[in-house]
């Protein structure tokens, strides 16, 4: 029996590769490499190219491999961009779920893992911490897209012989401990990544977006999760389903409230040197405080963290945004190519 990863060449997809076969499991990956990489896929894991909506593809890997559950993170997750291009999110990020859902459906895989966010939410979960009874009332297109894929698991998990877990990440950073993987994509837009490549001098600076806002320093604070025990999460979602547990949406945070200047404080003291920050005007569609009340997937899904803690979160984030810059992008991208190029 294998479980199916979408999106497992991805950030967060390629931590749940290795932690699935850390756990001894058999992995399969469906990636289009629209936002991941080939070598970012572990080598154990047998790799399918293509995207997780094509029905001859997803046919071909059932047919293929005796898939038994599927973990779905392909999707596009540039909240901004979701703003200015709203239908080409609710394609990937809803439609193609879709397709995927029909697709297992068809095919007799019960088991499915889903990819949503804490931007279901909304800017009034300012109320901290938020739990999943909290009113859902997305900013962006990009929640509304993950709130819908949401809804259609519900409806299929009354209407056919299937059961899911969709996970609520809130702010997910850091990398492999054992440098595995790490979070890879250029151009990122996500805090912490951005702090480690200004402080390793890839970026001139990081702006601040927004000092005005009603939070102990005025900048915006999120929950900030370690990426191994987000996928730890999942893992413990599919042990959940296997073994006949009910349907679950859980929030997945810490329940700790980092502001900007936290985080950017702590990657200048574990770096050792301090690098330019600027203040800037608040990026529209932000909420001043995001923090989950993450007691019901601590219970459900008898998770533990492991990582909670923002020094280990910015270390290794630190030591993967070093690898890479080890690594020239002559390097990646002869690899990325090479292996494009075998299939
Ligand atoms: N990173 C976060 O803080 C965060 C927070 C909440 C939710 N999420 C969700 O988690 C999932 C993974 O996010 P990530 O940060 O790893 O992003 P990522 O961009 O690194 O990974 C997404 C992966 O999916 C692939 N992909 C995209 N569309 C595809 C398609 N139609 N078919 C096949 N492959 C496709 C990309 O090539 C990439 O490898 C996304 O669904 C995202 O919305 C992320
Ligand atoms: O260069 C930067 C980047 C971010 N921020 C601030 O840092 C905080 C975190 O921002 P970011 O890392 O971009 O994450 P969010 O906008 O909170 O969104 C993330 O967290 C959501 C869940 O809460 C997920 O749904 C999204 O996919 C993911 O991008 C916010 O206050 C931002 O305003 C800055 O000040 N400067």
């Amino acid at each position: 029996m294998a479980v199916l990863v979408t999106g497992g060449a991805g950030y967060i997809g390629s931590h749940m590769v290795w932690t699935l076969l850390d756990a001894g499991e058999d992995v399969v990956v469906v990636d289009r490499l629209s936002s991941g990489f080939r070598w970012a896929v572990a080598p154990a894991a047998r790799f399918y190219l293509g995207d997780a909506a094509d029905e001859a593809l997803l046919q071909k890997i059932f047919t293929e491999n005796d898939i038994e559950a599927i973990i779905h993170f392909a999707g596009s997750a540039v909240v901004p961009v979701s703003i200015t291009d709203p239908l080409a999110y609710y394609e990937n990020n809803t439609g193609k779920t879709r397709s995927l859902m029909s697709a297992a459906v068809k095919a007799r895989v019960r088991h499915f893992v889903f990819s949503s966010t804490a931007a279901v939410y909304g800017p009034q979960a300012s109320s901290e911490p938020v739990s999943e009874t909290a009113p859902l009332h997305p900013e962006t297109p990009y929640g509304y897209s993950k709130l819908m894929s949401e809804l259609m698991l519900r409806d299929a998990a009354a209407a056919y012989d299937f059961r899911y877990v969709a996970l609520r990440y809130f702010n997910v950073a850091g990398a492999d401990a054992k440098g595995r993987t790490g979070q890879s994509t250029d151009g990122a837009t996500h805090l912490v990544k951005v702090a480690c490549e200004a402080a390793l001098g890839k970026r001139p600076q990081v702006d601040i977006y927004g000092t005005d806002y009603p939070t102990h320093d005025g900048t915006g604070v999120r929950d900030y999760i370690h990426v191994t025990d987000l996928t730890d999460a999942h893992l413990k979602a599919l042990h959940r389903l296997r073994g006949g547990g009910s349907s679950l949406v859980a929030n997945c945070g810490y329940g700790m409230g980092y502001s900007v200047l936290d985080v950017l404080n702590m990657v200048t003291r574990v770096h050792g040197h301090a690098f330019k920050i600027r203040m800037a005007p608040r990026r529209p569609g932000d909420a001043a405080s995001v923090v989950a009340d993450s007691s019901l997937a601590r219970r459900e899904l008898s998770w533990t963290p492991k990582y909670n803690c923002m020094e280990t979160i910015v270390r290794s984030s630190l030591d993967w945004e070093n690898y890479l810059g080890q690594r020239s992008n002559l390097d990646l991208e002869s690899t990325r190519k090479a292996l494009a190029a075998s299939f």
